[in-house]
């Protein structure tokens, strides 16, 4: 079919003879509307000039002049009253109508309603006033008329009577609409769709092909917009002829010709059906999952577990509150000002803030004076002030002054309860919060090990190092679930940790062969970190896997579900390694726990493994070059040099501390003078006896096995005693010629622990090669032929 025969342009003859209609009723309309406005206001002084129509001398006041006034008195007065105006309206709607094919103007409507106004309102008007203007001669007469027949009170009721019927004829308010009307409304259906239903029945009984359609104007823009499948017969059919997009839209000079419809619905609906299977994807059946079991909660493996309460901790009477003596205020100030006088020093402000150890006088010297020159006076105010300990920080980062640290002559202790009651932990939106003190102007200083990656702890012996562990401990305690956190805990001096055996079900990470979770012997600390190595290259492998950057974001998906477990994936939870005397270590194992550190440093923070390392030897043999790159925050209690402060902080500082858990924190920046809060071994021992009487895990947490170089070979496997999957996972490991643990785990549904030993078997039948670090293991035999032979062997032995 040729298609640009379909669209029948108008013959512009006829567009013409539309437009002069138009224009035509657009001005009647005008004229009658201001004639009538005019008239009700100067109709009554012109009634009188009506007379002399025809004479020029007289004058009518309407706008429109005497033609105005004669039409006015012709509709309004001899005809409608004021209700005349509907008659202009009607008029310009329609003029508007034809020349802008405005849709939402339907003439056939707004006459049927005008005309009914046009006869209603008068009566009613001249039923209830006697004002001509109003009801007109028409009103008045008919209400006259019908007075005499049906009295005032009857007039009343064919009145309102009469606007009932029209509403309900208007509205269709029936028994049977009133039943079907909300489904009508949304079907967008109204009476015009009538008359447009036996125009598409003659379309379709023709069956005409679209050139030989008489008369395609029938279908007008209008009803098109209105029509709904809805309304159709379902078994009319129809075709629409397919046209290019352009064509099919309805233009005022183009018409939209309906050949037919073909409802080939089924079709079209099969296709949407696969649409939203493709849809059905991770995010979908997690979402589902998420429905119907909700986010997946960690904290259900142990569902009764209950947090320590805050009461487990001591209250320290002598020195909650920081107390003011005002007399050693004014005398240490009073000195500082003095000793710098005496070295040429004018001070023109001074102020002090009060700390739980130390007090800050922040001064700010005169114009002129050079900072070098008060840090050097650091001695000699320390002597005139009799303090150890002093501290000048010159100038205060940030602030513009001078700070001179002078320990309190009576230091009030942090206690531990106090920094974990405080509103700042407690509402601390942290992954690791650790509450370790107060700082100077005695607010709780809260830090995240999440953030810091890495903690490096130095310290004296008898500083306070071993009670700033325990804050950090006890401050993680406070705020994970044992789900949410383990510790792998190393304590070459044996004693120091030794509490946090009870806690071993809840929050420890052991090695799979070890008794003790907490590891004193230095062989098993290489091996523990080595196996925490591997824990970091699998969780990598997971969050690779999962397209994900961090734990955080790893566990979130798994807890929405969106990561199924039988492809090995877990909840992870974060791994606090704590090495308590790291100095020991690496004066026995040196550059074997070295390495491992060092890596784990390097890389573990982002899968969730921190580490915090506590040495009394702060020297460069123990913290190392590689070591300090990669612990960026610091933790100095006091230290007997200055060579020692540098090594831990990379300046002097911490060898002016005055000890008892005084300690100086960086992260790379700055340093913040903290008073550490002060846990002594019984609330240790209380807090762990609270969580270890709760339901724990079976175990404590099983690192990855790690088989060091010496230690159990594949030569001390005995072979007869085989695992009974051994068979399956040789022909796994053959068939994919890649020997990993981690294919078995997958393939097999297998823990760690079971599929390393599952290795170990296949190395020591030489199915697979020697352990090659982070690398898959190789694959000895190439083929099942082989492969089975050698299981043949294997059984019959
Ligand atoms: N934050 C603190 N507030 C008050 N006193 C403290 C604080 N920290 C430590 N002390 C005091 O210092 C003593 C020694 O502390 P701690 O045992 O922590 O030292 P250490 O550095 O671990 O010593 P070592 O290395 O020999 O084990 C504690 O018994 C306590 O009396």
């Amino acid at each position: 079919m040729d298609e640009p025969k379909m669209i029948s342009p108008k013959p512009p003859r006829k567009n013409v003879l539309k437009t002069i209609s138009g224009v035509v009723f657009l001005a009647l309309g005008i004229i009658l509307l201001i004639s009538f406005v005019s008239y009700i206001f100067h109709g009554h002084n012109d009634q009188s000039q009506l007379a002399d129509f025809w004479s020029r001398e007289v004058v009518a006041e309407n706008v429109l002049g005497k033609l105005g006034a004669y039409l006015g008195e012709l509709f309004i007065y001899h005809g409608v009253g004021i209700t005349a105006v509907f008659l202009p309206i009607f008029f310009i709607l329609l003029g508007i109508k034809i020349l802008f094919k405005f849709k939402q103007i339907k003439p056939f409507k707004l006459l049927y309603n005008c005309l009914f106004f046009l006869i209603w309102t008068p009566i009613f008007l001249g039923f209830v006033s006697k004002i001509g203007i109003l009801h007109g001669v028409m009103g008045f007469e008919i209400n006259d008329y019908m007075n005499t027949f049906i009295g005032k009170i009857g007039m009343g009721i064919l009145l309102g009577m009469s606007l009932i019927l029209y509403m309900v004829i208007n509205w269709r308010i029936t028994p049977e609409k009133l039943a079907s009307s909300v489904q009508r409304k949304s079907k967008g259906l109204d009476e015009d769709d009538e008359n447009l239903e036996p125009e598409i029945k003659t379309e379709k009984q023709t069956e005409a092909s679209i050139s030989e359609i008489p008369k395609p104007k029938k279908i007008t823009p209008d009803p098109i917009e209105e029509l709904s499948l809805d309304n159709l017969n379902p078994k009319t059919e129809l075709i629409i002829t397919d046209f290019p997009e352009e064509k099919k839209t309805i233009s005022p000079s183009n018409e939209l010709i309906i050949e037919n419809i073909s409802t080939k619905d089924e079709d079209d609906l099969e296709l949407t059906v696969e649409k939203i299977k493709q849809e059905d994807t991770v995010e979908k059946i997690s979402a589902n999952l998420v429905e119907k079991h909700g986010e997946y909660d960690p904290t259900l493996d142990l569902p009764g577990f209950k947090f320590p309460p805050l009461d487990l901790l001591r209250k320290y009477d002598s020195g909650e509150n920081v107390t003011i003596n005002q007399q050693e205020l004014e005398r240490n100030k009073n000195r500082i000002i003095e000793t710098l006088a005496n070295y040429g020093i004018g001070i023109s402000q001074i102020k002090a803030t009060i700390g739980p150890t130390v007090t800050l006088y922040e001064i700010v010297p005169e114009a002129g004076v050079r900072i070098s020159k008060i840090k050097n006076l650091e001695d000699d105010i320390a002597l005139s002030l009799s303090a150890l300990g002093i501290r000048i920080i010159a100038p205060i980062p940030g602030k513009g002054t001078i700070g001179i640290e002078v320990p309190n002559s009576h230091p009030t202790m942090v206690s531990m309860r106090s920094v974990i009651a405080s509103q700042k932990f407690q509402t601390a939106k942290m992954e690791l919060p650790i509450a370790f003190g107060k700082t100077i102007s005695n607010e709780t200083f809260v830090a995240d090990l999440a953030k810091m990656p890495h903690l490096l702890m130095a310290g004296a012996t008898g500083q306070g190092k071993s009670v700033g562990l325990n804050a950090i401990i006890t401050s993680l305690l406070y705020k994970k679930h044992p789900s949410e956190l383990k510790f792998v805990m190393v304590d070459p001096k044996k004693v120091e940790l030794t509490l946090y055996s009870k806690i071993e079900r809840h929050y420890l990470a052991k090695l799979p062969d070890s008794d003790d979770a907490i590891i004193t012997d230095n062989k098993k600390v290489i091996n523990t970190l080595n196996s925490l190595c591997i824990e970091m290259d699998d969780r990598y492998e997971l969050l690779k896997n999962a397209y994900v950057r961090n734990l955080k974001e790893y566990n979130e998906k798994f807890k929405q579900r969106k990561l199924n477990p039988e492809n090995g994936h877990r909840y992870l939870p974060y791994i606090v390694l704590i090495v308590d005397e790291f100095a020991d270590l690496i004066m026995t194992a040196g550059k074997e726990v070295e390495m491992p550190i060092a890596r784990l440093a390097q890389l573990a923070r982002a899968v969730g493994i921190h580490l915090i390392i506590a040495t009394q030897r702060p020297s460069v043999n123990v913290i190392t070059g590689t070591i300090k790159a990669n612990f960026p925050a610091r933790v100095a209690f006091r230290v007997t040099s200055k060579i020692d402060s540098r090594t831990i902080l990379d300046s002097s500082g911490a060898d002016q501390l005055i000890g008892k858990g005084d300690m100086l924190f960086t992260t790379g920046n700055e340093l913040v003078r903290l008073q550490c809060a002060f846990v002594d071994t019984p609330e240790v021992d209380e807090i762990t006896e609270y969580i270890g009487s709760q339901k724990g895990y079976p175990d404590a947490f099983l690192l990855p096995e790690y088989v060091g170089e010496d230690g159990g070979s594949a030569m001390d496997i005995d072979l007869n005693d085989r695992d009974s999957l051994f068979d399956d996972a040789a022909r796994i490991v053959v068939m994919s010629q890649q020997g990993s643990a981690s294919l078995l785990q997958r393939k097999l549904k297998l823990g760690y622990n079971r599929a390393g030993r599952l290795i170990d078997q296949l190395e020591a039948a030489g199915i697979v090669g020697p352990f090659e670090g982070s690398k898959a293991r190789q694959v000895l035999i190439m083929d099942d032929m082989s492969l089975e032979q050698l299981l043949n062997n294997l059984n019959q032995n």
